[in-house]
């Protein structure tokens, strides 16, 4: 039996084949962008149930200080006041957790990039600090190497970026503790580590900017994608044979524990891949795109702001010299401990300063909730809802130093010294809601001892050895900018602010 057809009734079927097509693509459509439109509006409406609790979003601006007050948004933001961090500091990771803001905030779920898991955590809490007298004298070798090495040693001026100068020296420096000489000098882990950070904060930021739904189909066609690749590339393949020599117990590796891959002996000790058939190595190349992540830029950030007001307020120059040259007279720079550093109480209070008036953020302390949580102002805050706290620079009455608040004044720190503990609010390293450059609480940075350390140690070498001063004749300190909860200073790409160096006449 055959089919006959003649060519008007296959144009008829073509049109009416063409015609249900038409009508199935639009019932989709329309039906998709219905549920899109209640998905949406019943995500806002929840996320909007938080009377007087003041939110901030991302909608048009680049500068979040006059949103601060705002409503609504992509990724609504609760900023809690600063005594209800008090409260909250104890509750659980499942209620309350870093890594839910981090997850959310730098995309972690493409990027697998800042999440910090307990080994990590721990790693850099105890190990770092167990070993830290025994490699100390490496990290005074590599600060000697990389100092010179970036800036100019020359006896006339000459004007450098900050962030290039000196994201070249703690790259190098955090390398050394990280995964030792020689990679720490390795161009390719230098350089993949560094740019690492960057091409997250880029990444994310870029798809922040997009609501929620499309996120997923949006985050892997970005240019940056391919960036953040390219450096956990170059990250995972500079440690693996490390980690693959370590697995296998080699006795080499053994030999030279202070200088090879320390970072992963820390985490195979946490993590037990003997013992533990969840281990996979991805975990440990994970901890090392965190670390990077954690902890290069943060004291970079610290160092380019301390020079910056080095050369705004050069009264402090001749007192910080007296005192780093008075440790220097009884031992060089290369035979320093971690001591010597504590010793330099106008150091540290200079550095705590420059870190107050120049806060990194206008926000700190971020969180996520997973479950509901009631603050003692009577809001409860549902599941699922980024939060945060207003720095305290920007919350005068929290402070005690609150008075003169707007004056660059690292005396203010030197007038009671009598709270002897490590969290004492005049110490540099102090982690509380007077003070949130380093968080709070049982998340607070577990590297702050090593990274405030390694702060004023890379400043006294600078200060001893070379002059600074504002390039362009410049006498008065610039003005930070704001990108989204981000403050910076104004150097490249936000502004051209250069320093200019020379070596100390
Ligand atoms: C010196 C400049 C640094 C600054 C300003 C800084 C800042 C911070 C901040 C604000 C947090 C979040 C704390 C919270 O929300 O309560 C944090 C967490 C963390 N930082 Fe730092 N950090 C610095 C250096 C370092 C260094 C050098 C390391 C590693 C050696 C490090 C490792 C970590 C880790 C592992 C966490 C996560 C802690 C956890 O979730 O339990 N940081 N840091």
């Amino acid at each position: 039996m055959g089919i006959s057809l003649d060519a008007g009734s296959i144009i008829r079927n073509v049109v009416r084949y063409c015609l249900r097509l038409f009508f199935y693509l639009f019932t989709a459509v329309i039906i998709t962008s219905v549920c899109i439109f209640f998905i949406h509006k019943r995500e806002r409406k929840r996320k909007l149930l938080l009377p007087g609790i003041p939110l901030v979003h991302s909608p048009k601006s680049s500068d979040f200080r006059t949103l601060l007050d705002q409503a609504n948004g992509k990724d609504p933001t609760v900023i809690i006041p600063p005594h209800c961090i008090e409260e909250l500091k104890n509750l659980p990771d499942s209620q309350l957790s870093t890594n839910g803001s981090m997850y959310d905030r730098f995309a972690i779920r493409w990027t697998n990039s800042g999440w910090v898991d307990k080994e990590l955590a721990h790693s850099i809490k105890y190990d770092l600090a167990n070993d830290v007298d025994d490699f100390f004298p490496t990290i005074q070798d590599e600060i000697q190497h990389a100092s010179d090495n970036s800036l100019p040693i020359s006896d006339s001026w000459s004007s450098h970026g900050l962030q290039e100068v000196l994201i070249n020296i703690v790259g190098p420096v955090l390398g050394r503790m990280m995964v030792g000489s020689p990679l720490n000098r390795d161009t390719r882990w230098l350089s993949s580590s560094i740019d690492h950070a960057i091409a997250v904060v880029v990444y994310s930021t870029w798809l922040r900017q997009f609501p929620s739904i499309p996120r997923p189909m949006l985050a892997h066609i970005s240019p940056q994608k391919r960036a953040i690749e390219r450096s956990k590339k170059g990250i995972s393949e500079s440690i693996a044979p490390i980690i693959e020599e370590r697995m296998k117990g080699n006795q080499k590796v053994k030999s030279s524990p202070f200088e090879n891959g320390r970072l992963v002996r820390w985490l195979l000790k946490r993590y037990k891949p003997s013992q533990n058939p969840e281990f996979d190595p991805s975990l440990i190349f994970r901890d090392h795109y965190s670390l990077c992540f954690a902890a290069i830029h943060g004291p970079t950030f610290l160092l380019v702001q301390a020079i910056i007001d080095l050369a705004s307020y050069p009264q402090y120059l001749t007192p910080l010299r007296e005192e780093i040259d008075r440790e220097l007279l009884n031992v060089p720079f290369e035979g320093w401990t971690r001591e010597t550093v504590a010793r330099m109480k106008l150091l540290d209070a200079f550095c705590k300063e420059s870190a107050r008036m120049n806060l990194q953020g206008i926000i700190g302390w971020l969180r996520k909730t997973h479950k509901p949580i009631t603050l003692s102002t009577g809001h409860t805050i549902p599941p699922n809802t980024l939060v945060a706290a207003k720095n305290p620079r920007y919350n005068a009455r929290a402070t005690p130093w609150a008075e003169n608040a707007e004056e660059f004044r690292p005396e203010r720190w030197l007038q009671d010294q009598s709270d002897p503990s490590p969290n004492a609010n005049w110490r540099f390293e102090a982690a509380t809601i007077d003070s949130l450059i380093f968080g709070y609480g049982k998340h607070a940075c577990s590297g702050r001892p090593f990274g405030v350390t390694m702060v004023k140690d890379i400043l006294s070498y600078i200060v001893a050895k070379w002059d600074v001063r504002l390039a362009g004749g410049k006498r008065e300190g610039p003005q930070n900018k704001s990108i989204d909860f981000v403050v910076m200073p104004p150097i490249e790409p936000l502004g051209d602010l250069k320093v200019d160096f020379k070596l100390r006449s």
